[in-house]
């Protein structure tokens, strides 16, 4: 008589010699093997595809660009060279050969954009690739916002960086070569209360860069448009208010958003992997532009509540 437990041995060892005579283990470490090496190659061609290029990176506050040689825009002078001496100190220094390039201008001036367009190009001779990064964001409630205070948020957000855009491409049309890359917001995808001005020029913006990128597909000209979720930067402080005055509060949702260098970094693979769009966020807002397009009712009653209940707190 053979126990039930020698049976189950038994079994046991029928199945590992099953496992280890057929196709079976040679195959799994044949995928495992074949993914690791598609993730090198992709990591090597990310890699590779920024090596030696000419970036340009508006509202330049982080180390986006390693390898590559960078043009740092900003209005602050004195930010962007105390960044690029922090770039120079870094650990980036290893592979970040190139000393950046800084250029000033502001964006809501289209005659400084086309100036700084020209310089960038008089320097390096073209531009592989521009990263519309540079933003402001604003808080007020719609009845109480001047129009100048929307104007601002608009020129800024978005007919700045289209200009900067349209000014660059006629380059990289005549390569056909180059990469676009804006840096909108989860509020290009879904509207939330008091964030009119903000939400409108995100909206604006997702809008002309996916057109940008059905235009520009004959010309081998990628478009990336990435939309974080909170991220923990001077976006909030640095907010304008219904009146124009700066808002000037850290607030919460921002102190607990993602550390600025792990969102460069998911924006540098995003753009080494030529990705058109890509929500960079948790569930909740990634799960709240679901609810928008599939149901919209439930998304804006959701948003009414919250919008009554901002009111009430800040009249209490
Ligand atoms: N922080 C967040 O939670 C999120 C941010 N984003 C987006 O990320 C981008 C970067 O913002 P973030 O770093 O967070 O905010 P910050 O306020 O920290 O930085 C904004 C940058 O934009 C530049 N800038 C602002 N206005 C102008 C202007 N008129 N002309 C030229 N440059 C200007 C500033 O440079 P300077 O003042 O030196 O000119 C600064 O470098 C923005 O487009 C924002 O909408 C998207 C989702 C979430
Ligand atoms: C199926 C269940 C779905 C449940 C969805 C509930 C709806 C929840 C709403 C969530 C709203 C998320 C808003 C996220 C906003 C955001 O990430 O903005 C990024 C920014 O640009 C920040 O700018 P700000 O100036 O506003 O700080």
């Amino acid at each position: 008589m053979v126990s039930a437990a020698t049976r189950k041995s038994l079994l046991k060892v029928r199945v590992m010699d099953f496992i280890t005579s057929t196709a079976i283990l040679p195959l799994l470490f044949g995928c495992v093997g074949i993914f690791s090496l598609f993730k090198l190659l992709q990591h090597m061609r990310m890699k590779a595809y920024l090596r030696n290029a000419v970036v340009i990176i508006t509202g330049a506050t982080s180390g986006l660009g390693r390898g590559a040689k960078l043009v740092l825009c900003g209005r602050n002078r004195e930010a962007l060279e105390e960044l690029a001496r922090e770039l120079a100190a870094s650990r980036v220094t290893e592979v970040q050969t190139h000393k950046p390039y800084i250029v000033t201008f502001d964006l809501a001036d289209p005659g400084a954009i086309v100036a700084a367009t020209a310089e960038i190009l008089q320097c390096f001779g073209y531009v592989d690739v521009l990263i519309n990064n540079a933003g402001i964001s604003y808080r007020g409630a719609i009845i109480d916002t001047t129009t100048d205070v929307d104007k601002r948020v608009m020129e800024t957000n978005y007919f700045g960086p289209v200009a900067l855009t349209k000014a660059i491409l006629p380059s990289m049309i005549k390569r056909r070569h180059g990469h676009i890359v804006a840096i909108s917001s989860i509020q290009g995808k879904i509207s939330i209360p008091f964030r009119s001005a903000y939400a409108a020029s995100k909206h604006a913006t997702q809008a002309f860069f996916d057109c940008l990128r059905a235009e520009m597909e004959q010309y081998e000209i990628e478009v990336t448009v990435i939309s974080p979720g909170y991220i923990h930067t001077n976006l909030s402080l640095n907010a304008i208010t219904a009146d124009g005055s700066k808002y000037g509060v850290m607030d919460k949702t921002t102190a607990q958003g993602r550390r600025p260098m792990d969102v460069a970094r998911d924006v540098l693979a995003i753009v080494g992997k030529k990705k058109k769009d890509v929500i960079l966020a948790d569930l909740l807002p990634s799960l709240a532009i679901y609810l928008r397009t599939l149901a919209p009712g439930l998304f804006f009653s959701l948003m009414a509540s919250r919008a009554r209940k901002e009111q009430k707190s800040k009249n209490s």
